[in-house]
């Protein structure tokens, strides 16, 4: 009896030595935070507040760069642009992997989900972002042109049904279905028809995605990662309950995407979609062996990969090395459900946003839409080439999503050694994360961070790109940045050409926002009336 008792003291004496070493070692390191719980770290104090309070308070408490811990897992949060320029382009390669948990196959363990582009890491993620590049190139985007337009031209539709009844109307969630529709179509060449039908079973799937916060419960086992081994069948055994319950967005969307797949094998035309290119990638280990895609794509920031893509058509990158090595139909089915997550709810929120400013600032939408007009004058036509000449446009689109960036908690790298800066060293296998509301509004980065000002983004020598992070920066900026830009400029200008929006009886002046886990979004919606711009319309529809 005696002796069990020994045993358990020094196992429990063992454990709160190890435990309290491994709970200071960004102290020890010269990084300052809230002091954490020895088993659990600051979980529960980050569960009780946004992450907006919670980034807010880290700054104002500790400065621009702090730590915290996420059961076990060090993380470090920062807005210093110098450490920032370290980690996504200059010493990408020692940063080149997102978030973990150190958990097998993620928070939620199906392993025929995790690995995808999101979540894959090291050479496998290069392998991956090389086959998937080449989709979002120029020459892709002007091939789904048509599909895009099919679905824009539905939205226009409502919203022309919304301006006869003269009522004012939730562009937002318009703009969610149409967003929707666009990646459903364009990614896998399927009529979900859910503009019309906003109860598709895929939509709310995808739409229960970033509305879900992780139970606590899940999060706990992020406290003990060492035991995941044991915890491991105890995990995926939860989540097989999930997806029977129907609770699992990825099990949902996953019938959807292995639905347009055996379409394929039925019909032998090949359409121009991402699905396509995924399943046509052949294995070719050697032409990756020759060169390494790093060499081409690191020290790289947004600008200079947009330089580089304007010039060739093409990510280089992509090009270079397309099917270079082959995606399993596991992979392929886990990609396209990211892709159709992440590609409808940050470009609908970004719509969302950008028309909340239309309506509130009828000066900027005059210009927006005096802009569009000229350029309707003299090319005719909205497509890839003419709405990509839309320099105020873009301005206004930049600086919404400065104001309000849709994606506010997903910006982390893991470090994949000891790494010094100034006077710290972030751990080994640590995360690290830009709180993006906060680095955007930042007064020495954004002089009068809380006006709305488009002019601010002009002319790049204004301010420093690197605080700039709507699509994230360097190589594993935002795949679909172009493709996102693209469907927006397209939609605003065919709105904008066609119809005055104005603010109705619910339009907030000031927009109340959600926060959610990674992403804010309107919480209320965006309310507006549509007044129809009859000389425009004519001459629309004569073209
Ligand atoms: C306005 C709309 C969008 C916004 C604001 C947005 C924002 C972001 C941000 C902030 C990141 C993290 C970048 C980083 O860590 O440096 C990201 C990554 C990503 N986005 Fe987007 N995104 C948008 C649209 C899209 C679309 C349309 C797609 C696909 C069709 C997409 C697919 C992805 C993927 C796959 C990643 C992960 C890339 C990787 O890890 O290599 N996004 N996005």
């Amino acid at each position: 009896m005696i002796g069990t008792i020994i045993f358990v003291l020094i196992l429990l004496i063992t454990f709160y030595v190890i435990r309290k070493h491994r709970m200071s070692i960004l102290k020890r390191n010269g990084i300052h935070g809230p002091e954490p719980n020895l088993i659990a770290g600051n979980i529960f104090s980050l569960l009780k507040k946004s992450n907006f309070e919670r980034s807010q308070e880290l700054i104002e408490k500790y400065g621009k760069t702090s730590g915290y811990y996420v059961g076990a897992k060090p993380n470090v949060m920062t807005i210093d642009l110098e450490l920032i320029k370290r980690f996504q382009i200059k010493d990408f390669d020692k940063f080149s992997d997102r978030q973990t948990f150190g958990l097998k196959h993620g928070i939620r363990p199906n392993p025929r989900f995790s690995e995808n582009v999101i979540g894959s890491r090291g050479a496998r993620w290069k392998e991956h972002r090389t086959i998937l590049n080449p989709t979002f190139s120029a020459m892709k985007l002007k091939m789904v042109t048509p599909i895009i337009e099919s679905a824009i031209d539905i939205f226009i539709n409502k919203v022309d049904k919304h301006s006869k009844n003269g009522n004012e109307f939730n562009i937002y969630e318009d703009f969610q279905l149409l967003t929707a529709d666009v990646i459903s179509k364009t990614a896998f060449g399927i009529d979900t028809n859910v503009q019309y039908d906003p109860k598709n079973e895929f939509f709310l799937a995808a739409k229960m995605v970033f509305d879900t916060k992780p139970s606590r419960f899940i999060l706990l086992f992020t406290c003990f990662p060492e035991l995941d081994i044991l915890m491991y069948p105890f995990r995926r055994l939860l989540e097989i309950i999930r997806e029977a319950r129907g609770k699992s967005a990825s099990a949902i969307l996953s019938k959807l995407i292995e639905a347009a797949i055996r379409l394929r094998k039925d019909r032998p035309v090949k359409t121009p979609d991402l699905l396509q290119l995924m399943l046509d990638a052949q294995a070719s280990d050697d032409e990756l062996k020759q060169k390494d895609m790093s060499n081409l794509t690191i020290e790289m920031s947004n600008d200079e990969m947009n330089a580089v893509t304007e010039k060739n058509g093409t990510l280089n990158m992509g090009e270079k090395f397309k099917n270079s090595k082959s995606l399993t139909q596991d992979e392929v089915i886990a990609n396209a459900i990211i892709f159709y997550e992440a590609g409808y709810e940050t470009t609908s929120t970004t719509l969302g946003f950008i028309a909340h400013f239309l309506v509130t600032r009828q000066d900027i939408q005059d210009k927006v839409r005096q802009e569009v007009n000229e350029l309707f004058k003299r090319e005719g036509k909205f497509d890839y080439n003419t709405v990509n000449k839309l320099a105020y446009m873009q301005c206004v689109i930049n600086e919404s999503m400065r104001f309000y960036p849709p994606v506010t908690n997903f910006i982390t790298r893991n470090t994949k050694e000891d790494y010094h800066y100034k006077d710290m060293i972030i751990p080994k296998d640590s995360t690290i994360r830009i709180p993006t509301y906060q680095l955007h509004h930042c007064e020495e980065y954004w002089p009068n961070p809380e006006v709305f000002d488009p002019e601010r983004f002009r002319d790049k020598k204004n301010y420093d790109s690197v605080a700039f992070q709507g699509f994230g920066n360097g190589p594993r900026n935002c795949i679909g940045m172009r493709f996102a830009l693209y469907e927006i400029k397209l939609a605003l200008a065919k709105l904008l050409f066609r119809y005055k929006l104005v603010p109705g009886p619910s339009t907030e002046n000031e927009l109340t926002i959600e926060q959610k886990i990674i992403t804010e979004t309107p919480k209320y919606g965006v309310f507006v009336k549509a007044v129809p711009l009859l000389n425009n319309k004519i001459i629309f529809e004569k073209a």
